[in-house]
């Protein structure tokens, strides 16, 4: 018989979700416990690590084509577990291993290019689940997407399901809510109630954002938007860069750094005649984060009465003030409101999806995705 110590007294299951994503910037990592019969309970513990400066590099030069690509992808998988290691260790502090059913485990995505059934799509996530098992000593759940890609779908997002179970609210009488996740790149969740929640990626989040705060501030991201929220928009340019056919395209739809690059927004500053200042980019920049998201709930969910904010952008101030301001009849509000606080959103929905790998339970939402249909997702590397 195997031990069953990670289903406590109570009935409760321990899960705990990793989630590194396209900010490049560090792991989340969230303990959650689950009923027996799969409600949410919570969020039992958060940590979070950044990357070194050279694991980040590494990640960021594996984002395009290089030399030796295959080499260095294996190093970064390598150092990659271990940093998931050690937040799992941090999670863990004076809890025994057998305590947590499993560990579902994003890794690093390099590659987002979903296709149909046309033998070209694909999406990788470097990962080294063997390794994060050998050293933990749990089950590793990783490899959630390509099922659905297998199944002709987007692969992403995948967190819709996971934010109508924690945020959606099943009284019709209750006016339509979003979720929207910004990271890297903003993903959001439409929660019609009585409806299947829908959802895809709007566009690009914080990863241009950070890029030009790089760049001209020496610094990670731009604190609070401070720097953004002194600027002033530059219209043509914010126009040029709506006018990139991915916003206006049909769900399902995906996307990532392969569209959404420096390069992709130095064309598009070459292509302006007059030059822009620095912090007018940066709020041109911040504009088009809550421009895109905006319009998506104008043309999919105009009904949309409170947008639940959600990844890092939650603390960008400029970003949230933009927000309300394109969408005055919605009330624009972080998940912590919610009961969820930004940060620990993702990570606890690979928690969630660990959890449904464990059960046999399909995860993926054809709606979503664009797939042939619901399917288990992830493998397992056992204990
Ligand atoms: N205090 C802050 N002020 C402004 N921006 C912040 C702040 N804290 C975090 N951010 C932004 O949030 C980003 C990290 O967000 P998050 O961890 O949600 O991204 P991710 O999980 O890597 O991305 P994705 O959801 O695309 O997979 C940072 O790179 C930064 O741009
Ligand atoms: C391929 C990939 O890593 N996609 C990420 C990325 O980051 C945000 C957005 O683009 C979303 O599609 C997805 O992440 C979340 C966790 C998702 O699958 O729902």
């Amino acid at each position: 018989m195997p031990s069953r110590a990670w289903s406590d007294p109570l009935g409760e299951e321990l899960y705990i979700g990793l989630m590194s994503g396209t900010s490049l910037d560090g792991v989340d990592g969230a303990l959650c416990a689950f009923t027996a019969d799969g409600r949410w309970i919570g969020v039992r513990r958060h940590a979070a690590l950044p990357f070194e400066p050279a694991l980040r590099a590494a990640l960021a030069g594996l984002q395009q084509p290089g030399p030796d690509e295959i080499h260095r992808a294996a190093l970064a998988a390598n150092a990659l577990a271990e940093v998931y290691a050690q937040v799992v260790q941090r999670l863990l502090e004076g809890l025994s291993p057998s305590s947590v059913r499993a560990i579902g485990t994003h890794g690093q995505t390099i590659r987002h290019r979903p296709g149909l059934f046309d033998g070209t799509g694909y999406t990788t996530q470097i990962n080294q689940p063997a390794l994060l098992a050998e050293r933990c000593r749990i089950d590793v759940i990783a490899d959630f997407r390509s099922r659905d890609v297998a199944a002709g779908g987007q692969g992403a997002p995948l967190v819709p399901p996971f934010h109508a179970a924690i945020f959606g609210n099943g009284d019709p009488a209750l006016p339509p809510r979003a979720v929207v996740n910004i990271g890297g790149i903003s993903n959001l969740t439409l929660l019609s109630p009585g409806k299947p929640p829908r959802g895809f990626d709007c566009g690009p989040g914080n990863a241009l954002l950070d890029h030009w705060a790089q760049r001209h501030l020496g610094q990670p991201y731009d604190a609070q938007g401070a720097w953004s929220a002194g600027g002033q928009v530059a219209t043509a340019l914010l126009q040029a860069l709506l006018s990139e056919p991915y916003f206006a395209s049909p769900p399902p739809k995906s996307t990532g750094r392969d569209l959404f690059h420096p390069e992709w927004l130095h064309w598009h500053l070459g292509a302006q005649r007059s030059a822009c200042a620095a912090q007018d980019v940066q709020a041109t920049l911040c504009e088009l984060t809550a421009a895109a998201i905006a319009n998506d709930l104008a043309r999919h969910a105009p009904s949309t009465r409170e947008l639940l904010v959600c990844g890092g952008g939650a603390l960008n101030d400029d970003l949230m003030r933009r927000l309300g301001q394109r969408l005055p009849g919605c009330c624009v509000l972080g998940t912590a409101e919610r009961g969820l606080p930004p940060l620990q959103v993702e990570a606890a929905a690979f928690a969630w999806l660990a959890r449904q790998h464990c059960h046999r339970q399909a995860a993926s939402l054809p709606e979503v995705t664009g797939a042939l249909g619901p399917r288990i997702l992830g493998a397992c590397y056992p204990a």
